[in-house]
């Protein structure tokens, strides 16, 4: 069909679990999608949830060419489908934050001539000095506590808007800086996840993104640079060479390569947007209107909120935002959030939702006092090990409880975590908030209805679609590129419905239950 005159804009997100494209069209209807599982579709690399448990302690990472291989595979399950790459003007994507991607000195060549004959996996099979340290990963407790030593704790925050994180990307280049200075020294660039995955689309070395670019602990959120202070507590002077220099998120990085226009049929002109981070992508998507928060349910729970000028918050994160609406962001991150559920749903109630959800069905709100804290991993907010607690309503540790209780006190813990960390944070909720739910596990009206109650506020969908971050790359792709061509777009409102409305006597049952978690937090071990 070329020489079609309809105009699609084609987006990915590169997210912890699985890569996931969508094709859209000029009103932002969805007209195509597909995804590739990387533990189900991509065996080989032996991924568990989509990364690799290092050797040391706390260390995930996932390898670089899983992601290569996964971006061949989910075009062609596109052409499947019966895309029309001929129509795509523009593209742009998410992917999961913080991770890095280390690449070696002769991969900008590789990339400037990648073959449309051959597959891309083959073709830079040579392109990374190391695997990725990803988002999962909290090995870098001392890297951490060094960095805020060298720029201090307040002023970190002030500069780069956050404290200093294990799983942010600073921390992280400085552990190998530490450790492995001879992949160091062999990088030529270091890409974050997203800019890494538009790299493969433009054929070249894509720069790093404000907003993504945020969850590093290096960049001035003030001046959107890179702070000389925190490069040089993470690395060397070649670091700032490494990083590139960074853009804003509503860039055009150049046109789509050769291989994509010979491989696909993308006309030469396809213009790449620079790819964002998959919760700055999210907040594209969910266009937040004033008093609502983002509610990402994907590997991670991440609450996300726009805001008007930048902040030092003595814990989680302000980020430089994704569009011009949303000058800046808020963001909290719980590592523990839809593997650990899905984890315990399989030891609770076999491989089945459904049969989770009328175990938390079969108790009642409250659960009669049972309460559970469960970190299958270590956990982001409060920062700690992996460990598990479960306390009957006298406050003492219960065992060999029915599934019921355990499975609503997995739920009702999270949900209490996530609003008392939010106060603390300065997310304020009142009679005109709603929450706003994305990502895969925000299908589950029964896990909707707790944060409902818990938090005191009625959840919504969004109509178009359940991933805000995949449906915010497609639609930043479409609002950047008819910024740069001069083009009036038909766009269309975002919707959502509400799916959850609290009960009448949540208040009774959920705010002294957030005062216990917060008694019950201050008793398990923290990192560092
Ligand atoms: N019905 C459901 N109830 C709860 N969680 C679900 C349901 N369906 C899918 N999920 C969860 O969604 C998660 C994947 O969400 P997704 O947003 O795709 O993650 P990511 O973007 O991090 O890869 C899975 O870990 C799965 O447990
Ligand atoms: O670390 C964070 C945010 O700071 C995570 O939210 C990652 O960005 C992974 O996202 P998901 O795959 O869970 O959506």
């Amino acid at each position: 069909m070329t020489g079609d005159s309809r105009k699609t804009f084609l987006g990915f997100d590169f997210s912890t679990q699985r890569l996931k494209a969508i094709v859209i069209g000029e009103d932002f209807s969805v007209l195509h999608e597909a995804d590739v599982e990387f533990d189900v579709d991509l065996p080989e690399f032996r991924t568990a949830g989509g990364v690799v448990r290092g050797v040391e302690r706390g260390e995930v990472i996932a390898p670089p060419l899983l992601w290569v291989k996964a971006l061949d595979m989910v075009m062609d399950r596109l052409v499947v489908a019966g895309v029309d790459f001929s129509t795509i003007e523009a593209v742009s994507g998410a992917g999961q934050q913080h991770g890095s991607v280390w690449w070696s000195k002769d991969a900008e060549t590789k990339l400037n001539n990648l073959s449309p004959d051959e597959f891309l996996h083959t073709q830079l099979s040579t392109a990374f000095v190391t695997d990725s340290p990803v988002w999962m990963d909290s090995s870098t407790t001392a890297d951490c506590k060094a960095l805020e030593e060298a720029v201090g704790p307040e002023e970190l925050s002030k500069i780069t808007g956050s404290r200093a994180y294990e799983r942010f990307t600073g921390p992280q280049i400085r552990k190998m800086f530490r450790k492995r200075p001879r992949v160091y020294q062999a990088t030529s660039r270091i890409s974050l996840v997203s800019s890494f995955a538009c790299s493969l689309l433009v054929g070249k070395i894509a720069p790093i993104d404000l907003s993504d670019g945020s969850g590093m602990n290096l960049l001035d959120i003030r001046t959107m640079q890179w702070d000389d202070k925190c490069l040089q507590a993470c690395g060397d002077e070649s670091l700032s060479t490494k990083l590139g220099t960074p853009v804003p998120s509503a860039t055009v990085v150049g046109p789509i390569c050769k291989y994509f226009v010979g491989r696909y049929g993308f006309k030469p002109e396809c213009r790449v947007i620079a790819f964002t981070g998959d919760n700055c992508s999210a907040l594209a998507g969910l266009r937040l209107r004033s008093g609502w928060v983002g509610l990402s349910l994907g590997t991670s729970d991440t609450l996300l909120l726009g805001l008007q000028a930048p902040a030092a918050p003595p814990a989680g994160h302000v980020l430089v935002g994704p569009t011009p609406d949303a000058p800046y962001m808020a963001l909290l991150c719980f590592a523990n959030g839809s593997l650990t559920r899905q984890n315990h749903r399989d030891r609770l109630a076999g491989h089945s939702w459904d049969a989770f959800n009328d175990l938390l069905t079969a108790t009642v709100r409250g659960n009669m006092g049972y309460m559970g804290i469960y970190y299958d991993t270590a956990e982001i907010v409060p920062r700690a090990p992996a460990g598990r607690w479960l306390l009957d309503g006298s406050g003492r540790g219960a065992e060999r409880v029915a599934p019921q209780f355990e499975a609503r006190a997995l739920l009702e813990g999270q949900a209490l975590a996530r609003r008392a960390h939010a106060e603390d944070m300065g997310f304020k909720l009142d009679k005109s908030s709603r929450l706003i739910a994305t990502g895969g596990a925000s299908v589950n009206k029964e896990l909707l209805q707790i944060f409902a109650d818990v938090f005191d506020t009625p959840v919504y969908v969004q109509d178009q679609h359940g991933n805000a971050a995949l449906l915010g790359a497609a639609i930043r792709a479409a609002e950047v590129w008819s910024v740069a061509s001069g083009t009036t777009l038909p766009g269309s409102e975002l919707n959502v419905s509400p799916v959850a409305t609290p009960y009448p006597d949540h208040d009774k049952i959920y705010p002294p239950m957030l005062a216990r978690y917060r008694q019950i937090i201050e008793t398990i071990p923290k990192l560092g």
